[in-house]
């Protein structure tokens, strides 16, 4: 028997608004899918004005989060306002009154989920967060259903739209990094802080959901390494074209023998891999499984009904299972706990391969002094290619691709090769992930 759900809604911006039209206009397929009717019994938002004149009249708006939770008819808190506080002490306060929870907050998850996911298993309620990773793209569903069966060895995805969109922008029409960044905040794309996007934050906040969920261990923003795109160089986009890549920000994650790899960075993928492909704001995550092998799944990661879309399915999944025994629900992230999982592996430790520019001196005997180093720290040459420096003509720049090494050997020798008096500036450092 399914439950009928009277929802209370936190946020009426782009993600709340955006459930609250797919529940209104899909109203009868939605009930028919969920086995019993959805809908929206109260909103709580900053802007009360502005959001009594866009709902049904039947719905109550207040500025007071709290009214959501004391409502006794409302057995399901959609959070949708984002940020730490007050998401957390209202998901916190739903969940000790027995409701569940559906949040699109990745942050909140990332930094907090450990205790939230507890509170919750602990009253018999559940928090869904399909809508918190990957936008519309059912890859937390696909994880804890869809490849069960397997075990996972490494996820690998474009997780932040608007990183996305920006890179392919700028490479396409060859406008400014700003500009582009100004184009997705007005699409609704952008973090409120737009920082959290372009310096990998908010790549790393579904990373560590995911690898939570295909691991079976504790959420920890404290064990992945975090680059973004905001130094990352129009000319290192272009060199990566010439070579056969395309740079993007990926999320990866990886169960290896010295452990759990979590890491955002941008990387080199080699152009005829599906996921060099993928453009604008759109997301992709590709998941290896010892069974399944290699699955990707493509699709919007942000905007208003695209991430309603997860919102409104993680709702019917309450609504077929909210009576059930708690047992027969799908598990939340930490619950799932593989008790022989590893431990986080330390970020010197992964193994990649590498993409370097050095700008040097343009004399005999430097290309020699770099492989020399190289050498020395075990790294093994895949390429290396002099380019020209036209505006300074006794300087030129070295662009060196190695083959699989590790991060640790590969930071020694920058470290050497950075104090060779021949090299004349910051050596610039991307990885490669060949994805195969
Ligand atoms: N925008 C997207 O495409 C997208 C995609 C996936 C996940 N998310 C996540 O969804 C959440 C919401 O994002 P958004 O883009 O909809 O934000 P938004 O800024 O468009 O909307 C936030 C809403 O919350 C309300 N609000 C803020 N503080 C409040 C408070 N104290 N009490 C009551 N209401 C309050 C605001 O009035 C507004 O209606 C964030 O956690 C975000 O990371 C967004
Ligand atoms: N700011 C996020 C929203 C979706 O989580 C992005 O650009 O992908
Ligand atoms: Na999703």
């Amino acid at each position: 028997m399914a439950t009928p759900i009277k929802v209370g809604l936190a946020g009426f911006g782009n993600v709340g608004s955006g459930t609250y039209s797919i529940l209104k206009r899909n109203h009868s397929l939605i009930t028919q899918r969920a086995g019993a009717p959805i809908t929206v019994k109260r909103v709580a938002v900053r802007n009360v004005d502005r959001v009594r004149k866009l709902v049904d009249e039947d719905v109550a708006v207040s500025s007071d989060w709290h009214d959501l939770v004391t409502d006794p008819e409302i057995n399901v808190v959609v959070e949708a306002i984002g940020g730490i506080e007050p998401a957390r002490s209202l998901i916190l306060a739903a969940i000790d009154a027995g409701k569940h929870v559906v949040t699109a907050n990745k942050a909140l998850l990332a930094e907090h989920g450990n205790e939230i996911f507890k509170a919750a298993e602990e009253k018999g309620v559940n928090v869904a967060l399909e809508a918190a990773v990957a936008g519309s793209i059912p890859i937390v569903k696909a994880l804890r259903e869809g490849l069960a069966a397997n075990r996972v060895s490494s996820i690998a995805g474009i997780i932040n739209g608007t990183c996305n969109f920006i890179l392919s922008t700028m490479r396409d029409t060859g406008r400014s990094f700003d500009d582009v960044l100004a184009e997705a905040q007005r699409l609704g794309y952008a973090e409120a802080d737009p920082t959290f996007d372009i310096e990998g934050i908010d790549s790393a906040h579904k990373l560590v959901l995911l690898s939570s969920i295909a691991f079976g261990v504790p959420v920890n923003m404290d064990k992945v390494h975090i680059e973004g795109i905001s130094r990352l160089e129009a000319k290192d986009i272009k060199f990566a074209e010439e070579l056969g890549y395309r740079i993007k920000l990926l999320g990866i994650t990886k169960y290896t023998d010295y452990g759990i790899e979590l890491r955002v960075h941008p990387a080199l993928v080699p152009m005829r891999r599906l996921l060099a492909n993928v453009e604008g704001a759109m997301n992709a995550v590709v998941v290896k499984g010892d069974a399944a092998e290699s699955s990707l799944y493509y699709g919007k990661g942000a905007g208003s009904e695209p991430t309603g879309s997860a919102v409104v399915a993680d709702l019917i999944d309450i609504a077929r299972t909210a009576d059930a025994n708690v047992s027969e629900r799908p598990k939340m992230p930490t619950t799932q706990h593989n008790p022989g999982a590893k431990d986080f592996a330390d970020f010197g430790d992964t193994v990649c391969s590498y993409y370097l520019r050095i700008p040097v001196d343009d004399r005999p005997g430097v290309l020699a002094d770099l492989a020399r180093i190289i050498a020395d720290n075990n790294i093994s040459i895949e390429s290396l290619i002099q380019r020209e420096a036209p505006q300074k003509e006794d300087s030129t720049e070295v662009i060196l691709m190695t083959h699989s090494t590790i991060e640790s050997l590969m930071q020694r020798a920058i470290r050497t090769m950075q104090q060779l008096k021949s090299v004349r500036g910051p050596i610039v450092v991307l990885r490669k992930e060949e994805l195969q």
